[in-house]
């Protein structure tokens, strides 16, 4: 008789709380796959599923520009909307998702901080760190581990008779490259990934472990219910990379005292955060602070960086007389190998950033909707009032890939950010809802240097390399799962799924044949 109780009014109480979110919620009216409206189990499956990128695309042809697919959770595909929910003066602060970071890290690094003046505090410090001005500080230990990178392709050994090379996943090549620029760029000293690749495990393990923080990011309720386990691979990889993290950053603050002793310049992210911590009157970091942030940019700027540029590369090779202008330019404006440093003649290769720019809006490595939460006082998005506490985003691969802002939106199309090319008006349309590197005062703070690191590396492989081809064929429509002509996306390879929902990497095998002449010097 008592189950029997219980299993009613267990089933009395669900449907009055599906009834109540279906029917008379405060943001019942609006449009959504019923299941999202009634539960957030829709988005704990698709984080699992690694497919949100897709499921927002699909949403937003369906329901239009607002769609309910949480309880509690909106999202909006207008420009009005990422003004109102991450602008300057949005009354907005970081959803609860983020705070899921703190589950398994000692202390919050400024990526999970929520508190809005905690975080303002630990981004003007970081700023300093990540300034332009900054940029030539770190430049010389990326050039050399640039130099090993493309020179690993000149081994004879990797080099077949037809003068066609291994075949190599660049996706995988890339992350090596980035992990070890981070470890220089942050720590002063490389992780060594590219001579031993197993020195990266420890990233590679975490990235699929996030699969399950993500979802508990998304339904607190999944922790309580102990659930958690789902992410007790995160759990330790992240402890085993922290423990890491404070070796090295002991290392530092030992090296710090000898580097002031003997007047030699600060030369990476940690000693400059350390210094401007130590300053008089600064409420800088603690140490504890500094071991996380430093070592949480490693992630941060790793996965984010390299996918990109294997998205950059997947797009190119998909796109041959967009890789033939592009390579022309780069080879008319450098006569010599040795002339590819930060510096005017890069930042004047304009094609260069319309491809880096153009790779960002067609295959934005931010999958899902990183969520904002709305303070007391509410917020107004395209006329409609949004009460505090609900969770709002703006998907990026909806946005980005939006008819009312960009003409032939799913073509990879650089032109489209040239002046010379296309209209000012357009131009300004487009950039009004570009938003690869997020917006205001949470937006990309390593944006700077990501985007010298991607036009460096592109610059001297196309300078380099004679000739690009992916091997494996795939088609797009395996990698996006959207409803396109399979034949205008050729040769894809999906390396990476989306196991955490800031990242959709395309790229594939690649296999290149090299350039041999006086003045690449082989
Ligand atoms: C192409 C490469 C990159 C892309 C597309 C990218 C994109 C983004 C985006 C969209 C955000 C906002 C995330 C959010 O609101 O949750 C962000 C934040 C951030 N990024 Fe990047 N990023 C890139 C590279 C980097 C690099 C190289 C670094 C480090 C040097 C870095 C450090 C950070 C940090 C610390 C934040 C948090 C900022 C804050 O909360 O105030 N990113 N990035």
């Amino acid at each position: 008789m008592l189950p029997l109780l219980l299993a009613t009014s267990a089933t009395a109480v669900l449907s009055y709380v599906v009834l109540y979110r279906l029917y008379f919620h405060p943001l019942a009216r609006y449009p959504g796959p019923w299941i999202g409206r009634a539960t957030d189990w829709y988005t704990v499956y698709h984080s699992l599923k690694g497919d949100r990128y897709v499921d927002f695309v699909a949403l937003h042809a369906r329901y239009g520009d607002i769609v309910r697919y949480g309880p509690n959770r909106l999202s909006f595909s207008t420009v009005d909307a990422l003004q109102a929910v991450y602008g300057t003066r949005a009354n907005t602060k970081k959803s609860y998702w983020y705070d899921t970071m703190t589950f398994y890290m000692q202390t919050a690094s400024t990526h999970a901080t929520t508190n809005k003046v905690q975080h303002a505090r630990k981004r003007r410090i970081l700023a300093q760190a990540l300034s332009d001005r900054m940029l030539h500080v770190y430049e010389d230990g990326f050039m050399k581990l640039l130099d090993g990178f493309v020179r690993r392709y000149e081994k004879p050994a990797a080099v077949t008779e037809n003068g066609w090379s291994a075949v190599f996943d660049m996706e995988h090549e890339f992350m090596l490259l980035n992990f070890d620029s981070m470890g220089d760029f942050c720590f002063g000293e490389s992780f060594g990934s590219l001579q031993n690749p197993s020195k990266a495990d420890m990233i590679e393990n975490s990235l699929e472990a996030f699969r399950g923080l993500n979802a508990i990011g998304h339904m607190p309720g999944l922790s309580w219910l102990q659930l958690d386990a789902l992410a007790s691979k995160v759990s330790r990889a992240i402890k085993e990379y922290e423990a890491y993290a404070a070796k090295l950053a002991n290392k530092c603050v030992e090296k710090f005292g000898q580097k002031i002793h003997n007047k030699e310049q600060l030369s990476c992210v940690f000693d400059i955060l350390y210094a401007t911590s130590s300053q008089p009157g600064v409420e800088g970091f603690t140490f504890q602070e500094l071991v996380s942030e430093s070592s949480l940019l490693v992630t941060t700027g790793t996965d984010t960086t390299s996918g990109a540029l294997a998205n950059a590369l997947f797009n190119l090779l998909n796109n041959p007389e967009t890789m033939s202008r592009l390579t022309r330019e780069i080879r008319d404006t450098f006569s010599d190998i040795s002339e590819i440093r930060v510096g005017k003649p890069l930042n004047d290769c304009k094609y260069l950033a319309a491809c880096i720019d153009e790779t960002h809006r067609l295959t934005s490595i931010v999958g899902g909707c990183l969520m904002r939460e709305v303070l007391p006082g509410g917020i107004t998005i395209d006329g409609h009032f949004i009460p505090r506490g609900v969770d709002v985003g703006v998907p990026y691969h909806v946005i980005m890939r939006s008819s009312k802002y960009h003409a032939a939106p799913w073509e990879y199309r650089p032109q489209r950010w040239l002046h010379s090319e296309t209209s000012a008006e357009e131009i300004r349309v487009a950039r009004s809802a570009y938003c690869a590197f997020g917006l205001g005062p949470t937006g990309c703070v390593g944006k700077t240097w990501a985007m010298m690191e991607m036009k460096l590396t592109l610059a001297q492989l196309l300078f380099r390399v004679l000739e690009l081809s992916h091997i494996q064929n795939h088609s797009i429509s395996e990698v996006h799962g959207i409803d396109k002509d399979p034949d205008e996306w050729i040769r894809a390879t999906p390396i990476f799924g989306l196991a955490y929902d800031f990242c959709l990497k395309l790229s594939g095998s690649v296999a290149y044949r090299r350039r041999v002449d006086s003045k690449v010097g082989l």
